[in-house]
């Protein structure tokens, strides 16, 4: 059984059909790009993942749970973080109280014993702080522990947004253009922590993304979608020599 599965998905906005009949696996420990040219339903189908939108019809499940009907905030309760195309930070906070705040969920005990301060609380806290400053090292954000998010350049932003994502610790890892602004040699880096990301911490990655650099680079297998279907899917090589995939790109 795999890690996560969509089945039959499909979403209309209106008369638009912006994903239809769209169906997938991916397995444990995979790094899974979704690509496609503009417009082809990417964005969309990753908030249905995360129940941004609910679909017209179909299913997604992870873990075997169906999720496709969860309340929104069970998505990252049960496993599933996510970095956003437009980077979404708390501007006025640290990069430290940022990775904090992912920590949300994990709202250790009840309120009459947060108040309490309890063992079990205290114990708790200090572990959540402990994962978040293994993040900050994992991602080499030291020098930029205490630095407001706001003031910080572009790239190290969105280092930031996936250190958020990680600190959720989650099973799978959803990254919508994680390249998009960064430049070749912050790309570069990026595909290396997409690698640690898998084979360190043994976490499961589908990301949505147009630099084929990094595709190439960091995917196991690609799923490229055009006009909402699924036009092939495969390692990056056989995708990009695909020729119905050469012809979308072409807009032949
Ligand atoms: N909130 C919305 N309301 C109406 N139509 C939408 C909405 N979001 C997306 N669409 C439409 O759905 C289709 C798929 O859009 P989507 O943003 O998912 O594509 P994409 O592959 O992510 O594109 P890009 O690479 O440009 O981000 C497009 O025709 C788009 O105009």
């Amino acid at each position: 059984m795999s890690l996560f599965a969509v089945r039959d998905v499909s979403l209309r906005f209106g008369g638009v059909q912006a994903i239809g009949n769209v169906s997938f696996d991916v397995e444990q420990g995979e790094v899974f790009a979704i690509i496609g040219p503009n417009g082809a339903g990417k964005t969309s189908l990753l908030n249905v993942i995360t129940r941004v939108f609910d679909p017209t019809s179909g299913s997604v499940a992870f873990e075997d749970q169906e999720i496709s009907s969860l309340p929104r905030h069970m998505v990252v309760r049960s496993g599933i973080a996510r970095t956003f195309q437009n980077i979404e930070l708390f501007e006025g906070g640290t990069v430290l109280d940022n990775l904090l705040l992912g920590r949300h969920r994990f709202g250790h005990g009840s309120f009459v014993s947060q108040c309490l301060w309890t063992p079990g609380v205290r114990a708790a806290e200090e572990q959540s702080r402990a994962h978040v400053e293994d993040v900050i090292e994992l991602l080499d954000l030291m020098p930029h522990r205490n630095s407001p998010v706001a003031g910080l350049p572009y790239g190290v932003r969105k280092v930031v947004e996936l250190a958020r994502a990680l600190a959720t610790q989650p099973r799978l890892l959803l990254l919508d253009e994680p390249a998009s602004g960064l430049n070749p040699e912050e790309t570069r880096e990026l595909a290396f922590w997409i690698d640690d990301i898998q084979k360190d911490l043994g976490i499961t990655v589908i990301m949505v993304e147009h630099d084929m650099s990094l595709v190439s680079e960091a995917a196991d297998r690609v799923l490229c979608m055009n006009m909402g279907q699924v036009l092939a899917l495969g390692t990056p090589e056989e995708v990009q020599a695909d020729p119905a995939v050469i012809t979308a790109y072409l807009g032949a």
